[in-house]
């Protein structure tokens, strides 16, 4: 049985991805400061309160147990955010992610799985986008993932460290068996925050900007299922076990959508009524975001499951009234 270290397996994808696992039948140890994540939702396993900023936390953990692989999703992830106050996003992501390489290499663990991002590319030079397209990123988000990208690319060179870097585009929905979904506070992210309209927890939606180059002037987006993910990671996972080669893949259903079509998507699935309002745009943020994932279909036999977006909506709307039901409760 191999054992992987989740970090940041008390977060959205982090927790997904444990569940999975454990199904999976791997060992499982996450590693979580809960800054950003909950300790109920790691479904299972070992866990381990630890701070990617403190090197002993990381070694404690190397040397207890007998890590094969690490899982690494610890980051800030707020674009909005990572333009206001950068050195936090710098920090986190960046050198914090240096200490643990730096540690992985010290005990002897030389696997990594990395959660980049859309968002290292910028605004496209053409869609969909596939792993060549020049990197350009429009925020410090996306810099300090593409940071990282580089700095895995250096540490294999240097120190035989193997990477795989997947780049996910927007992920999205929920655990179709509803033990786990999106739990961001503050939510920032584009469906739950309109499912959170649709349910009544929220008064409106906003909508970031009407100018931009697209059809109906709202952002578009490559919208994937959080359990396609996951399935990416499993794939990729293995093939990192059995000895592959560092890579990188971009994950994504290769079909966009506006802000506009989200709502409306949504508005059928939960026939609700959604308050709309039209604002500025925000910054960091760049009009299309389309993936092109042939090399992971082709490469790591990716073949997600839900691609469509109204089973996106339909999964995380399902998430939402459990959440409200709950609150309800309490
Ligand atoms: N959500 C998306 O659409 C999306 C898209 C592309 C990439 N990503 C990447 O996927 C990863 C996971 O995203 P998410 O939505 O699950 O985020 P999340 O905030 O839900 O999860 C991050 C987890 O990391 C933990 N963490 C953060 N800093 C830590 C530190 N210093 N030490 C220990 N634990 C720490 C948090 O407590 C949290 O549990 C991130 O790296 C993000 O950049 C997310
Ligand atoms: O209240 C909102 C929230 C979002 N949006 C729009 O909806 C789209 C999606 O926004 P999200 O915040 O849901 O996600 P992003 O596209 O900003 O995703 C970015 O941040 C993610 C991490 O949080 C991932 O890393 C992803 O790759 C990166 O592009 C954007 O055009 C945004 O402007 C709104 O109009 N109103």
């Amino acid at each position: 049985m191999k054992t992987i270290l989740v970090v940041g397996g008390a977060g959205y994808i982090g927790s997904h991805i444990v569940k999975l696992l454990l199904k999976e039948k791997y060992r499982v140890i996450t590693f979580d400061n809960l800054s950003t994540g909950y300790r109920h939702a790691v479904l299972g396993g070992e866990f381990f309160l630890g701070d990617l900023a403190n090197r002993d936390d990381l070694r404690r953990v190397f040397q207890h147990y007998p890590i094969d692989g690490v899982m690494h999703f610890a980051s800030f992830i707020q674009v909005g955010e990572s333009v206001t106050h950068p050195d936090k996003y710098y920090q986190n992501n960046f050198v914090n992610t240096l200490n643990l390489l730096d540690i992985m290499l010290e005990q002897g663990v030389k696997a990594c799985l990395f959660s980049s991002t859309a968002a290292i590319f910028g605004e496209p030079l053409y869609v969909p986008i596939d792993e060549k397209h020049p990197k350009n990123p429009a925020n410090p988000y996306g810099r300090t993932k593409w940071m990282v990208e580089q700095l895995l690319n250096d540490y294999d060179r240097a120190y035989g460290l193997r990477a795989i870097c997947l780049r996910y585009f927007n992920a999205a929905g929920a655990d179709p068996e509803c033990q786990l979904g999106e739990c961001h506070e503050p939510e920032t992210h584009l469906i739950p925050l309109v499912l959170q309209t649709a349910s009544g927890r929220r008064k409106s939606i906003t909508v970031f900007g009407q100018e931009y180059d697209t059809p109906d002037g709202t952002c578009i987006r490559d919208y994937v299922h959080i359990q396609d993910l996951c399935q990416a990671h499993l794939l990729a996972l293995e093939q990192l076990l059995h000895g592959a080669p560092s890579d990188v893949y971009n994950l994504g259903n290769g079909a966009g959508f506006s802000v506009r079509e989200v709502i409306t998507s949504a508005q059928q699935v939960t026939q609700r009524n959604i308050t709309v309002i039209y604002g500025a745009s925000r910054a960091g943020d760049t009009a299309r975001l389309v993936a092109d994932a042939t090399k992971a279909r082709q490469q790591l036999g990716w073949n997600p499951q839900f691609a469509d977006l109204s089973t996106i909506i339909q999964h995380a709307w399902q998430w939402e009234l459990q959440q409200l039901q709950q609150k309800g409760r309490g």
